[in-house]
């Protein structure tokens, strides 16, 4: 966070938070506002297809699809539609936006054509779907128009799911797209390919699931706890003359991980940029 955001209590908004497509990362957002103290009143999701996880929430007080004319004062409208559709959707939300608060998370969509679409006070905003459990990174941009109250809402919003880190550089965000945005699929494709790769090499399949999971999921933590940088865990492991020095061997050659993530995150940010266009 930069120094000149201020969090926001969730429990202390003025307003109701409208969600546009609470799908896979807007229901994440949403079980994760609500569990930081969002009021369930103060909840007002728009999406014509919701899920039965969403339609629960409503139980607890979260509104679905109401009458625009009845969802009262918007203190922020997020948007969490698929950008392929933002063209169609965005001016239907024009009279929800006003001269509110819009967060975006939408990938690509830029801050002007956001603007244009459905007007409103644009912070774009790029989370990932650890959120789901409070465990994910969200990097934001705001637009010069938005004030620091507005900064400090969406701050509270997107803390409620994970850290948050704000820049003021709008085109970092294609790549940071790529990596943290797209980067959980990285991660699980790893578990995946590790437990198939236990299985070619003997393994029952359900074990070698476990083992990839435990081992993804244990280091992952152990990255995050440790004071040590990624570079030197892995050399912890890495015994000279050992197995691990014969694995790495592989994954260090020339054609090896590191040109095959450099052009994967590149595609990424490439296919960010196109859909901006
Ligand atoms: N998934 C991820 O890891 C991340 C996604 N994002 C961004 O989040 C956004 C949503 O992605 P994701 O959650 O994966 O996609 P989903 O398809 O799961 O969510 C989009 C939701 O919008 C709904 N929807 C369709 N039409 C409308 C409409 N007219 N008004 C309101 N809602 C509508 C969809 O319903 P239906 O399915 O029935 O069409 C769906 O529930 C995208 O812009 C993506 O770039 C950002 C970071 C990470
Ligand atoms: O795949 C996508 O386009 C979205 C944005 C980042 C993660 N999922």
């Amino acid at each position: 966070m930069t120094s000149s955001t201020t969090s926001r209590a969730l429990n202390d908004i003025d307003g109701h938070i409208v969600l546009a497509g609470a799908g896979k990362m807007g229901g994440a957002m949403l079980t994760g506002w609500i569990a930081g103290g969002l009021n369930p009143n103060r909840a007002v999701v728009i999406d014509p297809y919701v899920s039965n996880e969403i339609k629960a929430l409503a139980a607890k007080g979260v509104r679905l699809n109401p009458d625009v004319k009845d969802i009262g004062a918007v203190a922020a409208l997020v948007l969490a539609v698929k950008p392929q559709m933002f063209a169609e959707v965005g001016p239907t939300l024009r009279e929800i936006a006003g001269s509110s608060l819009v967060v975006s998370i939408m990938a690509g969509t830029t801050i002007a054509g956001i603007a244009k679409a459905c007007g409103g006070k644009v912070v774009r905003a790029m989370p990932n779907t650890p959120a789901a459990i409070g465990r994910g990174i969200t990097v934001a941009v705001a637009a010069s128009d938005v004030s620091q109250e507005q900064r400090g809402l969406t701050d509270a919003l997107l803390r409620a799911t994970g850290s948050v880190e704000w820049v003021e550089d709008e085109s970092l965000i294609d790549a940071v797209t790529a990596v943290s945005g797209s980067g959980p699929a990285y991660v699980f494709l790893l578990a995946e390919e590790m437990a198939r790769a236990g299985v070619a090499a003997g393994l029952p399949p359900e074990l070698a699931m476990k083992l990839a999971r435990e081992t993804v999921s244990g280091s992952g933590e152990l990255l995050r706890q440790s004071d040590l940088d990624a570079a030197t865990l892995r050399k912890n492991v890495t015994s000279p003359g050992g197995t691990t020095a014969a694995a790495l061997g592989v994954l260090m050659a020339d054609d090896g991980f590191e040109p095959l993530l450099t052009r994967a995150i590149a595609a990424a940010t490439a296919r960010s940029k196109e859909l901006a266009k």
